[in-house]
């Protein structure tokens, strides 16, 4: 089965539609599920003004019935609660042109997808590039990653994540359990609370001098069965996947598996992750490759890291050049966030699980949940080699 989805809609439209396809009938999908998840990518220090407005409103409108997926393509809407705030400037249908123009974005913000889109698609204001390409869309795939994650779970896969850095500061390594545990119900996410204070000073300096700032996250996943993915072709191969589902979230800009970039200034023999065979079978006595080897899971735990820059929207902002004159000029200035490194970790996590139920629904299909479930445990059986 091919487990796939689209979104539609804007940042400060009426909300996005996400519609869903390819999931097995009979997986139960509780609602708490997903507002808990978006209420933790709302949140974060650092964040701005809208995520204490926003209220990320749910609608299902199809593909469930008594809480379990029907087969058919489960279809949701994210409605923007702040749509009738807005509603004089981006209405689709809007003919109030007085009220477009006043919100007018015509000097573009160096970092975001104003200048190569307004080039790409003939505009003369940013805010029709900026609508789409905001982060915005984090939310709709927020609600995607829960569903994915859900699926992941009926075959005893985790996904977990936790913010490893802010503006250099860092925070989390090394993650045991329990220090996972607390960053993903810490503010941001990071396990030590003398690296709180240190944080949060860091962030609010920032938010002073009217600047931002990026940071790195990590995000795991337990439980993966050895051999999802494969070597044979190009677009096969889980490291790809992972890598650049996490590369699509707006402002990363680096990812990496396992030891990931370290390696680089490695001989081999402090690289790889030599096999040992115990009373449980076959493993790895350290996990430098992040769980995955030749474009397959190995049966490790999966570990990806990923950098986010600092966010383009600056109160002091750079130089620009305004687009209908052609004069110099700062760069256009909105609200945002200062820092939204926790709160792209969440996203991290969404997209992870996401990644990793396309995988395996793409290689153990199942119209029914039982059936995938089956096919995962049957898999996972004949892998067990030199168990005792
Ligand atoms: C959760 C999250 C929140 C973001 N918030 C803002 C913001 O408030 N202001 C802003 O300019 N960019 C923000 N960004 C980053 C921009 O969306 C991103 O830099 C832009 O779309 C350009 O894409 P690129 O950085 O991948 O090239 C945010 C990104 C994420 C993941
Ligand atoms: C809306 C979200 O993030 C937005 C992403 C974003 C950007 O430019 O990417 C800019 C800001 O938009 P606004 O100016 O409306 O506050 C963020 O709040 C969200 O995460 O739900």
């Amino acid at each position: 089965m091919t487990l796939r989805f689209l979104t539609g809609g804007e940042s400060h439209g009426r909300g996005y539609v996400i519609v869903v396809e390819g999931l097995p009938a009979g997986l139960r999908l509780p609602r708490e599920r997903f507002t808990s998840e978006l209420a933790r990518r709302r949140r974060g220090y650092g964040r701005g003004p809208r995520m204490a407005l926003e209220r990320d409103e749910l609608t299902f409108w199809g593909g469930l019935r008594d809480g379990l997926t029907t087969g058919s393509p489960l279809a949701l809407s994210l409605g923007n609660s702040e749509w009738e705030i807005w509603r004089p400037a981006v209405d689709a249908e809007s003919v109030d042109v007085e009220a477009a123009a006043c919100r007018a974005a015509t000097c573009p913000r160096p970092g975001h997808a104003d200048m190569a889109g307004i080039v790409k698609y003939g505009h003369d204001d940013c805010r029709n590039v900026l609508e789409r390409a905001s982060a915005r869309a984090t939310a709709a795939w927020t609600v995607v990653g829960v569903v994915a994650g859900l699926l992941l779970e009926t075959v005893g896969i985790g996904v977990r994540e936790a913010v490893d850095s802010i503006g250099g500061l860092s925070c989390t390594r090394p993650l045991c359990d329990e220090e996972w545990d607390r960053a993903a119900a810490s503010d941001l996410g990071c396990a030590r609370e003398e690296d709180e204070a240190a944080l949060v000073e860091r962030i609010v300096a920032a938010r002073d001098e009217g600047d931002t700032l990026g940071g790195t996250f990590v995000v795991s996943l337990t439980g993966m069965p050895a051999g999802v993915g494969s070597y044979a072709e190009l677009d096969r191969r889980l490291d790809g996947r992972f890598a650049a589902a996490l590369m699509s979230i707006p402002a990363i800009k680096g990812v990496e598996i396992g030891d990931g970039f370290r390696l680089a200034d490695r001989p081999g023999s402090g690289a790889h992750d030599a096999i040992v065979r115990d009373g449980r079978g076959v493993r790895r006595r350290t996990n430098r490759a992040g769980g995955i080897e030749g474009g397959m899971s190995n049966g490790e735990e999966i570990l990806l890291r990923a950098a986010m820059k600092p966010i383009p929207t600056l109160r002091r902002p750079l130089d620009s050049v305004d687009i209908r004159t052609g004069l110099a000029a700062s760069a256009h200035v909105e609200r945002g966030d200062v820092c939204a490194v926790p709160a792209a970790a969440v996203v991290g996590r969404a997209l992870g699980a996401w990644t990793a139920a396309v995988a395996l629904a793409e290689q153990f299909g199942g119209d029914r949940l039982s059936e995938f479930v089956e096919r995962v445990a049957a898999f996972r059986r004949k892998g067990e080699i030199f168990r005792e």
